[in-house]
């Protein structure tokens, strides 16, 4: 079967002035089958980030290419514009919602916008679209004529996840989306995204430096280190058995229960 999404021997250099080019990525290869799950970790700098801004085109890859799935179209629509291909490519919600709403709109201000610009025309057929998506992300109606300083740190995620699904894209590439959430309000979220996986068949990249979380939401994982994958595989496998001395390191540095912190001497 033809994965949802192949990345190929992805490389991003960045340009120094005067001084060798910092190498972000280098021959990063993988795939996410349709329906699978993703994680990317990797220590701050790995290049997590640069890898999901090169599958969502926001940059150019130096080398190597990204591949999606063809969008299935559904039955009667017109031929899709090169714009809604790739907004229904790939969707990115990030660990900070509040920086990606606009504080002057309500929810359904905002989401209806973004139904309009894909082409809902009918003002009738987005408000239904707007009740049905607040109920998929599981907020009550009410939510919809809220702006965002009114809403708590997890609605906030629920309505970014909301928009991001507004143009039915098929991956879903989610960077440190839970990391800012209180532990109680990431577990909900965890579980909103668990149900709307299965229920919508998407396919999830999920950036992470919190390896438990990794363990909930990914099938696959890759570990990054200095730009490169340095061990890839189930996640349980990757976990409990490391093969690379690196993913070992991340795993030590997780506090386990009983863990008590102590005062190097020396
Ligand atoms: N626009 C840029 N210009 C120059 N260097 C960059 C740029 N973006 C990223 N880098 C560098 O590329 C490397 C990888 O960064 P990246 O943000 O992808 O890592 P990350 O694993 O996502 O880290 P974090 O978890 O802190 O976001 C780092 O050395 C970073 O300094």
């Amino acid at each position: 079967m033809q994965p949802q999404l192949e990345v190929r021997d992805l490389r991003k250099e960045y340009p120094v002035r005067g001084g060798e080019p910092i190498v972000a990525v280098e021959s990063v290869s993988f795939t996410v089958p349709s329906g699978g799950s993703l994680a990317v970790v990797g220590e701050s700098g790995s290049g997590k980030t640069t890898c999901a801004r090169l599958i969502c085109r926001l940059e150019q890859p130096t080398s190597g290419s990204v591949l999606f799935a063809e969008p299935p179209s559904a039955a009667g629509e017109r031929e899709l514009s090169p714009r809604l291909r790739r907004a229904r490519e790939v969707q990115m919600v990030f660990q900070d919602p509040y920086a990606s709403l606009d504080p002057r709109q309500t929810v359904t201000e905002a989401v209806a916008e973004i139904l309009k610009v894909h082409g809902v025309a009918s003002k009738a057929e987005r408000a239904r679209r707007v009740n049905d998506l607040l109920d998929k992300v599981g907020l009550p109606e009410r939510v919809g004529s809220s702006k965002p300083r009114r809403l708590s740190g997890g609605q906030r995620q629920r309505v970014a996840i909301m928009k991001a699904l507004a143009v039915q894209p098929r991956l879903l590439i989610l960077d440190e989306a839970v990391s800012a959430l209180d532990v109680s309000v990431q577990a909900q979220v965890i579980n909103l995204l668990a149900d709307l996986r299965e229920a919508e068949g998407l396919t999830y990249l999920f950036i992470s430096h919190d390896l438990g979380v990794v363990r909930q939401i990914s099938d696959t994982c890759i570990v990054m280190r200095h730009g490169v994958v340095v061990e890839q595989g189930a996640t349980e496998e990757v976990l409990d058995s490391p093969t690379d001395p690196y993913t070992q390191q991340l795993i030590d540095a997780v506090p386990r229960p009983g863990w008590k912190p102590r005062v190097r001497s020396g």
